[in-house]
């Protein structure tokens, strides 16, 4: 079975084509600027050096007809025919409450993803651009949906509820829904693995940390509380976006600066986080390598990232009563070990003690970067969020087969 599963934004078209049988990544690539004349085609097979071409672009539609030219192309692709994509995984960030889990995509399902875009206008909008194409170069094909946020719903409702009057939840949904469900269910499964122990057994606390970031409480294998809110902007601190702030601020802000509310919110999204505070970059990459040559508002913005985040493990290690593993995850806490290590300061009083030297010095793969006698086991674990959509996929083709 092959499997291609697409992301969408809203000017972009991630895509990894699967051979489900070994899950092999026969083809993976990027498509950027869409709506350009200039738009851009990253497309890499077998890990050979990647092709890129620069071609006219209009739309995720288009977008989606040259990836399959470039999947069924004699020399670049990877299948003969496009009839041999049997399956496409796709990505959808807000499924409200209408989605717990994965599902083969209708004309319910679509009026259900539809009636999600209010609450995510920057990423459902692309998501569905991104079904319309697919479903229109590929009709044969079974088109499933992944939800970022279909692992939280098990969060309880003292934990989604805003202390907002509660008309407003009846009304507009407002409610916490939380995201990156995909990776924290995904890196937490690994993790039991990798332990050899049942996730039924664990308290994990998991830190996706990469341009967006988000932790999450996982209690049995189920998400009991997490970071991101209605949207993505709300808990930690991360490369643009603010995270938590005292809410007033904004009205004041807007008053002071004279801002529109369009205006407000991108400066909470598009510039605020690490590169707000630093004013050098929203790359962890950049922030530290500014801090190691003595800047002090690149060091700041090191200081209050990983102080923010040790403040969500400490309260999950509340909620849940203990924590026995701390898994960090995605660009930032797979790479950057000053950030794990100024992270993990100041959390012996639950037991954990991390290994210097093994977390400096990492080989690839999932990795314990705690001592033996640390009472948490702190882990390092690659995200796959594409992987684990192509599986959901393939679960649910399976289930359709069977009937
Ligand atoms: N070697 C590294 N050291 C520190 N940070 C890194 C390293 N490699 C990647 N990153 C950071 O990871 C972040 C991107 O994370 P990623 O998970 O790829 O993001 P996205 O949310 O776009 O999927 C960037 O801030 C980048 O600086
Ligand atoms: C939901 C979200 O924040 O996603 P990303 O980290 O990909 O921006
Ligand atoms: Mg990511």
């Amino acid at each position: 079975m092959n499997v291609l599963v697409i992301n969408c934004g809203s000017s972009s078209i991630k895509y990894q084509l699967y051979r489900m049988e070994t899950e092999e990544v026969l083809s993976k690539g990027l498509v950027e600027r869409i709506g350009s004349d200039r738009s851009i085609v990253h497309h890499t097979v077998n890990g050979r050096e990647p092709w890129v071409e620069t071609a006219e672009i209009l739309d995720h539609r288009q977008g989606l007809y040259q990836v399959l030219a470039l999947l069924t192309d004699p020399e670049k692709g990877v299948l003969e025919d496009a009839g041999d994509v049997d399956a496409v995984g796709h990505r959808v960030v807000h499924g409200g409450e209408n989605f717990s889990s994965a599902v083969v995509i209708d004309q319910e399902v679509l009026r259900g993803i539809r009636q999600n875009v209010d609450l995510a206008p920057l990423h459902n909008p692309p998501n569905l651009s991104g079904i319309d194409a697919a479903r229109h170069n590929l009709p044969h094909a079974t088109h499933v949906a992944v939800f970022d946020t279909a692992f939280h719903q098990t969060m309880p409702d003292y934990a989604y509820m805003y202390p907002l009057p509660r008309v407003l939840y009846q009304k507009h949904r407002i409610r916490r829904y939380g995201f990156h469900g995909t990776s924290h269910q995904y890196v937490a499964e690994r993790a039991a693995e990798f332990l050899g122990r049942p996730p039924e057994e664990l308290k994990i606390i998991s830190c996706h940390i990469g341009n967006g970031a988000s932790c999450t409480a996982i209690e049995k294998g189920r998400s009991v509380d997490t970071t991101m809110g209605m949207t993505p902007l709300e808990g930690l601190m991360m490369g643009t976006r603010c995270g938590d702030i005292d809410p007033a601020i904004v009205p004041y802000v807007m008053g002071k600066e004279e801002l529109t509310l369009a205006e407000v919110n991108s400066m909470m999204n598009k510039h605020s986080g690490l590169l707000g505070v630093s004013g050098i970059s929203s790359d962890m990459r950049e922030i530290s390598e500014a801090a190691f040559n003595g800047d002090k508002y690149a060091r700041l913005s090191l200081e209050m990232y990983t102080y923010r985040l040790r403040k969500a493990i400490g309260s999950y290690a509340a909620v849940m009563d203990g924590v026995d593993v701390l898994i960090f995850t995605a660009g930032v806490g797979e790479n950057a070990s000053l950030v794990r290590e100024w992270t993990c300061r100041n959390l012996s009083y639950l037991g954990l003690e991390l290994d210097q030297e093994k977390n400096a010095d990492l080989p690839k793969g999932p990795q314990r970067i705690s001592t033996d006698r640390s009472r948490v086991n702190v882990l390092v674990i690659p995200t796959d969020e594409e992987l684990m959509i192509a599986r959901e996929t393939r679960r649910l083709v399976q289930q359709e087969e069977q009937g």
